[in-house]
């Protein structure tokens, strides 16, 4: 995908701190801490973390719904659309009806509600009566009435949330068909299978700090190569004289190596020469889950009890 460079999105130090409820604790509870983020144009971009990471505060900062204790959140557009608690419709009106009001109260033509219910698939159901809509037909009305007035970036609070899988897949598709029309949507969630299929970029956030930023491949990390061969100790030195000697490990299915997937020719090639039997060779790819698993693991002791 191409994106421009010039980010949409920026933050600096960006924190907010709630005072402290419990009266055991002193100080200030900290819900987002000194977070540096950039969103940039066109892209789609996945603010991962756990429940009560600091993601919706995160989010409301940039909209300019809570304001931040320290450090600056910045946009580079007036033109955004939100969707961050559930949508508040009429449950008697329409689905078009309800965005009419929504229209109305706005200043856009009842045109625009048309070309937004079109747009997340659900002007064949606009005249149903909102509480007969499904969960995710509920959540993309209130899509639709974020995409009014042809936002520049879409800010999605947790969207696949609560949703059956089919609702999910329907909202995963008609993010990345954003993103496709050029939009730059930002969303936020904690499954990180959703983030993977869908997000151009990543920023994991737990305990309100961010953890890292960086593309879905990047965060995942350099492939590795797994090696069963024998005679081992023969494997082994050959592999570290490859890898270099912090670059294998034991594990046991066999050896791990910090290699890509490109060298395994060379590696058999010198496995052989060195007299070694190799029995299996197999690229891998740690999941996104491993990472955000290890990235996590720190910051999750200290986690406040809430
Ligand atoms: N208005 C508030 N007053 C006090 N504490 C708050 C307030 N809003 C959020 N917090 C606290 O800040 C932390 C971050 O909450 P936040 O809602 O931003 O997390 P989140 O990542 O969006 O999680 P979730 O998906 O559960 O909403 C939590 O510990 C939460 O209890």
């Amino acid at each position: 995908m191409e994106t421009n460079e010039t980010p949409l999105v920026t933050t600096d130090g960006l924190t907010k701190t709630y005072p402290s409820t419990s009266s055991g604790r002193r100080g200030d509870r900290v819900a987002v801490d000194r977070v540096s983020m950039t969103v940039r144009r066109g892209e789609v971009y996945g603010f991962l973390g756990p429940n009560g990471a600091g993601k919706t505060t995160t989010l409301r900062m940039l909209l300019g719904l809570v304001r931040p204790t320290a450090g600056t959140a910045s946009v580079a557009t007036d033109r955004i659309g939100a969707l961050i608690e559930g949508p508040g419709f009429y449950p008697y009106l329409s689905g078009r009806d309800n965005l009419r009001t929504v229209a109305r109260f706005r200043g856009y033509a009842d045109t625009e509600v048309d070309r937004v219910l079109e747009r997340v698939d659900l002007a064949a159901r606009g005249s149903d009566k909102y509480k007969g809509y499904s969960l995710g037909m509920k959540q993309r009305l209130g899509v639709a009435a974020a995409l009014m007035g042809d936002p520049e970036l879409i800010i999605l609070d947790e969207p696949t949330n609560g949703l059956d899988p089919a609702g999910m897949a329907d909202m995963r598709a008609l993010v990345v068909d954003l993103a496709r029309g050029g939009q730059t949507v930002l969303l936020s969630s904690h499954l990180l299978a959703e983030v993977q299929e869908i997000c151009d970029r990543v920023g994991v956030i737990n305990g309100g700090t961010l953890l890292l930023e960086s593309t879905v491949a990047e965060m995942r990390g350099g492939s590795s190569l797994r090696l069963r061969a024998t005679p081992e100790p023969v494997a082994l030195a050959v592999a570290m004289r490859l890898a270099g000697d912090d670059g294998v490990r034991g594990t046991p299915a066999g050896l791990s190596l910090d290699l890509p997937a490109d060298a395994a020719p060379h590696l058999v090639r010198e496995l052989v020469t060195a007299g070694v039997d190799v029995h299996e060779i197999t690229p891998t790819e740690r999941s996104l889950e491993e990472v955000f698993f290890e990235m996590t693991a720190a910051t999750r002791e200290k986690e406040p009890v809430s």
